[in-house]
């Protein structure tokens, strides 16, 4: 995974690599811009568009710089515009890169833009090293970049955004971003969705022991690290190897959860599914997923299970089973849906859920659970102080799904789309979680794959259905993840 460094470690990341592998900054900075060079080719941009490089006096105006040259020696009509003074110092690497400037790109003060011209406008203004409220002078800089009507692209960050938290002053408002070696938290912010536009990971080929000094609880889950969290099951195995689970799910006028999740726990590979349902309801149930068994009993011996779901479509009149039922089971559970709104209004039940446990609230479920975060920072912290103090697992669902662990790392999801935004699509990432528990995943493991591979099936949903995708196309999508990932 992809450890996520605070802006400030950013510079002592650069000494960092100088150190280790003899590689100066000014290297680093040439790795960025053909990085994003090769992005931009794969973009396929129509070659009659001019393109406008608003460059800072930093070393994220040095990336600018570097990419004009680029752009330029690739037969673009690039012009650069200064976002600086006349007159004022320019770090080292960016006043080498405006020097490389060749001939032919004019080169302009900012305020010498016209607005009224069409094409790309790339903002290399500010990055990772904006420091506290933005001045004053910056402010007509991000105005003029903003009314630009064209397609605008993010060097790092949108000049504007502080790395790490919140941003009170005016920030670019971006279609794209190009950020290098990792996504910078903020990006990563809900709030912040309408200044970064599109992210995009440029890698500028910083090994990984070079990060292992630096402390920083975020990580970004990247595809590559899907396979080997992955069980490896043999030719002998058979059912009982696959787990045997239960999911306590569904009411009436609410049993497509229940078959939601348990269709999605078959689907990722569960040996047994027994669903725990109204018995009234059964017939529901039991003609929709064949493969499901059902039983009713209100607190059966939970523990011959290996692992268990509770909580989608349950109902909110399911105090008692609920209590029952995590004084019934020993092993990690998955609290979801209703669950989660039971115990957020009868906190005593907390403590009775068993350790290692994960809970999966949306944002409405968690505001409950947690209360009212002021901003996407505070949520994260308010969760991790949660999952320390009861040594659960939590999962923030949305965009970039957070995985907040009972040792206070919080894991960003990379995979999913807005189109996941639907009916039911929480009930099959229950079912998907309970299956790989009961398959012997570690928590976190069941985590990080359960999470990505229902965001892989979403993109794949999506790419087919755009807004009409239902839970049900989601479900469907899982197999063709396992072949998209490999795992066997
Ligand atoms: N260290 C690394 O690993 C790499 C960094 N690179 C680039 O370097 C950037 C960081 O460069 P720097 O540390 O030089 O910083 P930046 O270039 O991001 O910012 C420094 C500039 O911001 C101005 N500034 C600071 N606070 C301000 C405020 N409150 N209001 C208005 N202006 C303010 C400063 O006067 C200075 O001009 C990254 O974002 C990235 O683009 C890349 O070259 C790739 C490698
Ligand atoms: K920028």
């Amino acid at each position: 995974m992809l450890k996520i460094l605070s802006g400030d470690q950013v510079k002592e990341l650069d000494s960092a690599h100088i150190q280790k592998e003899g590689i100066s900054s000014h290297e680093l900075m040439e790795r960025a811009a053909l990085s994003f060079i090769r992005w931009w080719e794969s973009m396929v941009f129509s070659k009659a568009l001019p393109v406008f490089v608003f460059c800072g006096a930093g070393n994220n105006g040095g990336d600018g710089f570097a990419i004009a040259r680029l752009l330029f020696k690739g037969g673009w009509n690039v012009q650069v515009f200064r976002c600086f003074e006349e007159g004022n110092t320019l770090s080292p690497d960016a006043q080498k890169n405006l020097d490389w400037i060749p001939e032919g790109v004019p080169n302009h003060p900012w305020n010498e833009f016209d607005l009224s011209n069409e094409g790309v406008l790339i903002d290399a203004f500010l990055g990772v090293g904006l420091k506290g409220p933005i001045r004053n002078s910056a402010f007509p800089i991000i105005e003029c970049i903003n009314s630009f009507p064209g397609i605008k692209i993010s060097i790092d960050l949108p000049s504007g955004l502080l790395a790490d938290s919140p941003s009170n002053g005016p920030v670019v408002e971006a279609d794209f971003t190009v950020t290098f070696a990792f996504p910078k938290l903020a990006l990563l912010f809900p709030e912040n969705a309408p200044f970064t536009g599109k992210i995009v990971l440029a890698e500028i080929g910083i090994n990984e022991p070079i990060y292992e000094v630096f402390p920083s609880p975020y990580f970004f889950i990247q595809e590559k690290d899907i396979l080997p969290r992955h069980r490896v099951f043999g030719q002998f195995s058979h059912k009982g190897d696959f787990g045997k689970i239960a999911l306590l799910a569904g009411s009436k006028g609410k049993m497509g959860a229940a078959i939601l999740s348990s269709k999605a726990a078959l689907r990722t590979g569960s040996g047994l599914v027994t669903a725990f349902v109204p018995e009234s309801e059964r017939g529901i149930i039991q003609s929709a997923v064949p493969e499901v068994m059902c039983e009713f009993e209100e607190s059966p011996d939970w523990n011959r299970f290996d692992a268990l779901g509770v909580g989608p479509g349950l109902g909110l009149d399911k105090k008692d089973l609920l209590q029952k039922t995590l004084k019934g089971f020993t092993k990690p559970m998955i609290l979801d849906a209703d669950a989660i709104t039971l115990l957020a209004s009868n906190r005593e039940m907390i403590s009775l859920i068993p350790k290692n446990s994960i809970l999966t609230p949306h944002l409405g479920e968690l505001e409950r659970l947690i209360g009212k975060s002021s901003d996407h920072l505070d949520r994260l912290n308010r969760v991790k102080e949660f999952c320390l103090q009861w040594q659960l697992n939590v999962l923030i669902k949305g965009a970039y799904s957070v995985i907040s662990l009972t040792d206070g790392r919080q894991l960003f999801n990379s995979s999913g789309t807005p189109y996941m935004a639907t009916a039911g699509a929480g009930d099959v990432l229950t079912g998907i979680l309970t299956s790989y528990l009961g398959q012997g995943y570690s928590p976190e493991n069941a985590l990080i794959c359960g999470v990505y591979h229902h965001g892989k099936a979403g993109e794949l949903a999506g790419n087919q259905y755009r807004r009409s995708t239902i839970a049900s196309d989601i479900l469907e999508k899982i197999g063709e993840t396992y072949l998209l990932l490999n795992v066997l």
